[in-house]
């Protein structure tokens, strides 16, 4: 066999516990909706709950990197707050009231577990897929490691329509290997692995 491709960690990861997002470009939709797809139901079968992978689009893969950013840091935001909150509750409890709050508080959502950036780019007769390509993984990686939140890289970066369809495992000459679904495994492994 080819000495390329992913090696399996041997462990089994549960993504029960996760909360995924899930932002996509809507160029090359014939390709982009088998990867989502793909990512998607191995999420599903990982354990992660549907009701928390959250899919977000955005025109082409140069918006990617912003979308991501802000949808992360406005979760992280908005779950810091609910946490505060709650200890505000708390604090309420200790000074004035003996009584427990009626409702507990559950926070209806917290900070992203990882995040599938997904995007093609097919190079075009112009320069263009070069320069958004290497911005587009620039900004991808500096999100993750500011945010802390794992940004799994789902962009392709295909010379031709059938390279692309072959990576969303829809090729027409041969059906190819869906990428999709290696990212999705990455995005629990990743999840489970930052938590800990
Ligand atoms: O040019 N080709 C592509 C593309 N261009 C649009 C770009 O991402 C962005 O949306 C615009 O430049 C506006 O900022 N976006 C893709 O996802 N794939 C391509 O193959």
């Amino acid at each position: 066999s080819t000495v390329k491709g992913l090696a399996d960690s041997g462990e089994r990861f549960d993504g029960s516990p996760l909360r995924i997002l899930i932002v996509h470009a809507r160029w090359n939709e014939s390709v982009i909706k088998p990867l989502v797809e793909g990512s998607v139901q191995v999420m599903l079968a990982s354990g992660v709950k549907r009701e928390n992978i959250v899919i977000e689009t955005v025109p082409g893969s140069y918006e990617l990197p912003m979308a991501c950013s802000r949808l992360i840091a406005a979760s992280q935001v908005q779950a810091s707050a609910t946490a505060d909150d709650l200890m505000g509750a708390s604090s309420l409890l200790d000074s004035s009231t003996s009584s427990a709050p009626s409702s507990s508080a559950s926070p209806s959502s917290g900070t992203f577990s990882a995040c599938i950036a997904i995007g093609v780019l097919i190079k075009g007769s112009t320069q263009h897929f070069e320069y958004i390509s290497e911005a587009v993984s620039h900004g991808l990686m500096r999100i993750q490691l500011d945010t802390g939140v794992p940004v799994i890289y789902g962009v392709l970066n295909c010379n031709t329509d059938e390279q692309a369809l072959q990576r969303a495992g829809v090729g027409r000459e041969q059906k190819g290997h869906n990428h999709g679904e290696d990212w999705g495994k990455a995005a629990v492994e990743l999840g489970v692995k930052t938590a800990r």
